[in-house]
C-alpha cells in the first residue's frame, strides 16, 4: 500500500521528526497501531511502529512469509509463542525492556498480560498490514482504544493475501 491520504509521514527518504502520539494510526481489535516510519521512507528496508493494547486474548497463530518482526517491550508484558518448524519451540513472557525476534515463516502468537506498549520494527512495507487489518483511528488517539474494532474475516484474509500473512487457527503450541 502507498502512503495513505493525510499521512504525517513524508513518503520518501527525507529527515523528519514526530511529536509524541503522531503517526499513521489504526485500530486492530483492541490494539492501537501507530506507524512512525514506513518502507516509503527507508527504500523498503524497514518500518517502525508502536502498539498500545490492554491485557487481552491470544492473537492466534500465524506467520509472515515476507516480513521479519521485532518486539521491544516499552512498558507492560506480553507472552510470545514461536515455532520455526525447524526445531525451535518457545514460549516466553516478555516484560518491560525485554526483546523478541520473530523471523519470517515462524509461526507465532501473542497475548498481552497487562496494558502494554510495544515498539515494533519490521521488514519495510509490512507495517501497513496493520492499516489494512484495521480501521483508521483519530489523529489524537493515544493508548489502548476505548472502542475496539472487530476486523471482519474477509478483511483479515484480504490483508493477509496482500502482505503475506498466513493465519493458522488450527495450529497448537505445546
Ligand atoms: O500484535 C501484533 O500483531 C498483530 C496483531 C493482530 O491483532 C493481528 C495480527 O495478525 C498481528 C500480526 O502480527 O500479524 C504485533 C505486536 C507487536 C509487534 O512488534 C508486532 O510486530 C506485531
Amino acid at each position: 500500500m502507498s502512503k495513505p491520504p493525510g499521512s504525517v509521514l513524508p513518503g520518501a527518504p527525507a529527515p523528519f521528526y514526530l511529536a509524541n502520539g503522531e503517526g499513521e494510526k489504526s485500530i486492530v481489535f483492541d490494539q492501537l497501531f501507530t506507524i512512525l516510519l514506513s518502507g516509503d521512507e527507508t527504500e523498503g528496508q524497514y518500518g517502525v511502529f508502536t502498539v498500545d493494547a490492554p491485557k487481552g486474548e491470544m492473537i492466534p497463530p500465524h506467520l509472515h512469509t515476507t516480513a521479519h518482526e521485532i518486539f521491544y517491550v516499552v512498558d507492560g508484558s506480553i507472552t510470545v509463542w514461536m515455532n520455526d518448524q525447524k526445531g525451535f519451540e518457545g514460549k516466553r513472557t516478555l516484560a518491560t525492556g525485554d526483546f523478541g525476534f520473530v523471523p519470517l515463516n515462524t509461526v507465532h502468537a501473542f497475548r498481552m498480560e497487562a496494558t502494554t506498549r510495544i515498539l515494533g520494527v519490521n521488514t519495510g512495507g509490512f507495517e501497513r498490514f496493520f492499516l489494512d487489518m484495521g480501521t483508521p483511528a483519530p489523529a489524537d488517539a493515544m493508548g489502548p482504544p476505548r472502542v475496539p474494532y472487530i476486523t471482519p474475516i474477509e478483511q483479515m484474509l484480504a490483508a493477509g493475501r496482500t502482505f503475506g500473512t498466513v493465519f493458522m487457527p488450527d495450529f497448537r503450541f505445546e
